[in-house]
């Protein structure tokens, strides 16, 4: 029996570029309800090289948006499109895409949603998936981190020779924290090695969920090569034959394969057995199923497996994870996982709503929509918030809300800003209302990505992701809304204008690099170019010494910036000379210093300009510096209190482990006739804080020592505003008072005590096998300098990334099910953890300068079987040998 993607896929694939825009037009009936019911906003996530790219290739062509698959070895794929990408084979910027699957067909197009999915499956009825490619590379974890806040649903692809690795674990553990329903695909199982087998039971025991193996692989006599899957869903073998790219597959069915492969068949019952077991351990209708069926595991339905899969994968923790079988080089498997995709993530309407800050509280966007929000305070604790539901009548107003989560350069069409809409609907010139930079732009025009290709739509609904292009000032990450009456120059009352989906913190930079134009002809391209990327891509830094006039750009790794440095001079041709990549250190103060008072009185832009301010600095203890993850909550958050008796204070957090604290009149944005008591009419406190808080950072963006940025260093301010303030007060002349007086302060705590260097050191977990770990160990502790925190067996040991061990749930691996793995090396236990295969995890604090080019060192001592992840922990204060070495190091390169 020829099924049915055959009749879907070969008549699709032969249309192209114009089969896009047939397809949307027949999307037409659909309400905007219908439409978010048969939506997939999902992402592929997985540690480098898995095969998101190569699957993807597959995901489009069988859909009808490519005529031919692409290949990630010739750089001919649509997703990894930025040439840096193609050049190394690497996705670097997540793409997003829509495609419908199955392929809409006039057949299909008519269909109404049926409201029941118990005697067809979902999958029968086209859908339109939004696609986010992300990238596997642990300097692009931010990039994982930015897109999962856009995503449903996930399909983590794993290497089924390499089994789960580090990455893998990172941002899975990432996406749990987000309750992102995942399915896995177990892919390059044609490769020698492959051991799906042990792959499955490393699922139990490092991704902490019970694996629900839906297919088994097939390879042709038992132990020949890998042709299929056997269905454990619908009691069936996939069979991939023919035609090269995949499009012909054959079922055959249980009846037949007892005669053909007997022992194969007798694996898929075996398969179906254990699927219907661990269902019915988490789904109470499953039970019912398995009793109505006269406890006979293979008479229950196909699609009342999907639908109890279905369940399972919604709940929240999701304790079962369907596992999938394929090789998407050998074009094998990508159609049922495209089917899983539609059976069993949710659509955007079966979510939660989404997460939102507005006026320094928390809350979801449904209940501040409900005009009923019983808001809970963000972290950090903060005195004197009204403990009262906030009531917001003017949320009536709001007709659109959308996060820009990705901003994108594209040679052809300009800047591209990708929106996801949660509520409401943005129309073609709607006049959207920036909620993190407050300012108002139009959207020209709306687009619909479909790989290179673009449509132009008139609106993008709720659930939806779509670009909108000329926007000229949207970055990623920021909130979009559109509000009833805005005009242009109005902002949205009620505290809306601070109202923010979603917000994420930028981990802090550990890496830089110098940038200068070859001439000041050049300097205003470069500068421009520079812009776009930190619109692109927020876990870019740039900070510029005013002294020297150079420019830091700093970034997360040195991938990281050797992409930024690649995209300037390739993709942007600017003209500049960019330095060695080089380690961020830090600097510090070590002593207190007493309060000074800067007075400027200058002329800017020819009109004189007056301003005063009173900073003094002191050392933040490092008990104090916390580690990125445990910093998520508090970077960059504005906390307002009173003191018992003084003036209101405003704090700032930085995420160097930097506060700066200001203390100023008792004025607050609900008290605006007081400012007209202390404050020149022309300014408003929001201003001045913000010309105080600009004019800090950029103090300590650079150290006076090295040039370093400043690090565990409290700012205390006080702005008194009888004193400080005059009408000739400007925020430009506020901030450049405050950036000198912070200056000064650090320069004389320095005078009076120099404190070390600081350098970054990493939180790094290193997956080796049993036998290699002795010299793991040895090497981070002897060579590297480092510290091993833990050593404990993979099946056991807490993971780096998990913020709380205790909210995990650790599987016995010899409960899970597996077929046999036909080439798993003599000696190892059929359950795949077997001692010679048993995998060990080391945790340990190194030094980053330590582990620059470990990978290569690691892979070497391992036989090529190694893996880490590793994240910022904090900055510690070097010795003054290591520190001598250091700049010595930097001044043979100045
Ligand atoms: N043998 C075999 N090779 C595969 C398979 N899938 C992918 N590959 C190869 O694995 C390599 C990595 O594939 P990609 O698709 O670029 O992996 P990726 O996960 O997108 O990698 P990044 O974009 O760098 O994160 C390429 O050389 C592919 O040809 C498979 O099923 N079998």
């Amino acid at each position: 029996m020829l099924i049915r993607w055959i009749w879907c896929v070969r008549p699709v694939t032969r249309r192209y570029v114009t089969l896009p825009r047939r397809l949307l037009s027949t999307q037409a009936p659909l309400d905007a309800d219908q439409l978010s019911r048969t939506t997939r906003n999902i992402g592929i996530i997985a540690h480098i090289d898995a095969g998101k790219t190569t699957t993807t290739e597959r995901m489009l062509y069988y859909s009808g948006y490519t005529r031919r698959i692409g290949d990630v070895d010739e750089g001919s794929t649509v997703t990894d499109f930025l040439p840096a990408e193609r050049a190394r084979g690497i996705t670097i910027q997540s793409a997003a895409i829509t495609f419908h699957w199955p392929p809409t067909n006039q057949q299909a197009a008519s269909t109404q949603v049926p409201t029941t999915f118990d005697i067809i499956p979902r999958s029968s009825i086209s859908h339109n998936i939004n696609l986010i490619d992300t990238p596997g590379h642990a300097d692009f974890t931010f990039e994982v981190l930015r897109s999962l806040r856009v995503l449903d649903g996930a399909v983590c692809i794993l290497d089924g020779v390499a089994g789960v690795e580090a990455q893998t674990e990172k941002v899975w553990t990432q996406a749990g924290l987000y309750h992102i329903p995942r399915i896995i695909f177990v892919n390059k199982l044609d490769r020698d090695g492959a051991a799906f087998s042990r792959t499955v039971k490393e699922i139990g025991a490092r991704l902490h969920g019970w694996p629900a193996v839906c297919q088994i692989p097939w390879w042709q006599g038992g132990n020949g090569s890998f042709v299929g899957v056997g269905d454990a869903v619908y009691l069936q073998g996939l069979f991939w034959q023919g035609a090269a790219d995949g499009s012909q597959l054959k079922a055959f069915s249980l009846a037949d394969l007892e005669k053909s492969e007997p022992s194969f068949a007798a694996e898929i019952k075996k398969a179906r057995v254990a699927l219907v077991e661990i269902l019915s351990e988490h789904d109470d209708k499953m039970v019912e199923l398995f009793l109505d069926a006269n406890e006979d595991h293979l008479a229950i339905p196909g699609t009342q497996i999907v639908q109890s899969l279905r369940r399972t994968v919604l709940q929240t923790p999701q304790s079962i994870i369907p596992v999938y079988a394929g090789a998407s080089f050998r074009n094998i498997g990508v159609q049922p996982l495209l089917d899983a995709v539609v059976d069993l993530l949710p659509s955007p309407i079966e979510r939660p709503s989404p997460e939102i800050s507005l006026a320094r509280r928390t809350s979801t966007l449904s209940e501040l929509m409900a005009n009923n929000t019983s808001t809970k305070s963000a972290a950090p604790v903060r005195k004197h918030q009204p403990s009262t539901p906030l009531n917001i009548p003017e949320i009536k107003n709001l007709m659109a809300c959308a996060l820009a989560f990705k901003v994108v350069n594209d040679p052809k069409r300009g800047i591209l800003v990708y929106v996801r809409v949660y509520s409401g609907s943005i129309s073609k010139g709607s006049l959207l209302y920036n909620t993190n930079l407050h300012v108002s732009e139009r959207a020209p025009r709306l687009l619909k990505m479909y790989a290179n290709d673009a449509v132009e739509v008139e609106s993008i609904t709720s659930g939806q992701i779509g670009v909108i292009p000329g926007l000229k000032h949207a970055r990623t990450g920021d909130t979009l809304i559109l509000y009833k009456g805005l005009s242009a120059k109005s902002q949205p009352p009620g505290g809306l204008d601070s109202l923010q989906l979603r917000p994420i913190t930028v981990p802090p930079p550990v890496f830089f690099t110098s940038i200068e134009p070859q001439s000041l002809s050049e300097q205003r391209h470069v500068q421009e170019s520079l812009a776009i990327l930190l619109r692109e891509d927020p876990s870019l830094h740039l900070s510029v010494d005013e002294e020297s006039g150079q420019t830091h750009l700093a970034g997360m790794g040195d991938l990281h910036l050797e992409i930024a440095r690649d995209r300037l001079l390739n993709d942007f041709k600017a003209k500049a000379r960019i330095g060695k990549i080089e380690i961020g250190y830090r600097e510090t103060i070590s002593s207190k210093t007493a309060p000074y008072t800067h007075h400027l009185e200058k002329s800017i832009a020819g009109k004189l300009a007056k301003a005063s301010i009173t900073a003094s600095v002191s050392p933040i203890e490092e008990e104090s510096m916390m580690s990125s993850e445990e910093e998520e909550q508090e970077e960059g958050e504005v906390e307002q209190a009173e003191e018992e008796t003084g003036p209101f204070t405003t704090t700032y957090k930085t995420d160097d482990g930097n506060r700066i604290t200001i203390s100023h009149p008792d004025l607050s944005r609900h008290d605006s006739s007081a400012h007209k008591l202390h404050i020149p009419p022309h300014l408003s406190l929001p201003s001045l804080l913000s010309s105080i808080h600009a004019g800090a950072s950029a103090s300590l963006a650079r150290g006076p020592l090295n040039g370093f940025p400043i690090a565990n260093t409290h700012v205390s301010i006080n702005l008194d505003a009888s004193v400080h303030l005059s009408p000739e007060t400007s925020p430009a002349a506020m901030s450049m008072a405050t950036r000198a007086a912070v200056s000064t302060c650090l320069k004389s705590s320095n005078d009076v005590a120099p404190a070390p260097l600081m350098e970054p050191v990493m939180r790094v977990t290193i997956f080796v096998h049993e036998s290699s770990m002795g010299s793991v160990v040895q090497d981070i502790s002897s060579a590297r300098g480092g510290q091993v925190i833990s050593l404990d067996s993979s099946d056991a040991a807490p993971s780096s990334s998990t913020p709380s061990d205790d909210a995990l749930m650790h599987i016995n691996a010899a409960l899970i099910y597996t077929p046999p793995d036909p080439f798993a090396p003599m000696g190892s236990a059929s359950a795949g953890l077997g001692p010679a295969d048993s995998q060990r995890q080391i945790v340990a604090r190194v030094p980053l300068k330590e582990m620059v080019g470990y990978l290569n060192h690691l892979r070497a001592i391992t036989g090529g079987r190694g893996t880490f992840v590793m994240s910022v922990d904090g900055f510690e204060k070097m010795g003054s040998q290591r520190e001598r070495e250091v700049l010595d190091k930097m001044r043979e390169f100045a």
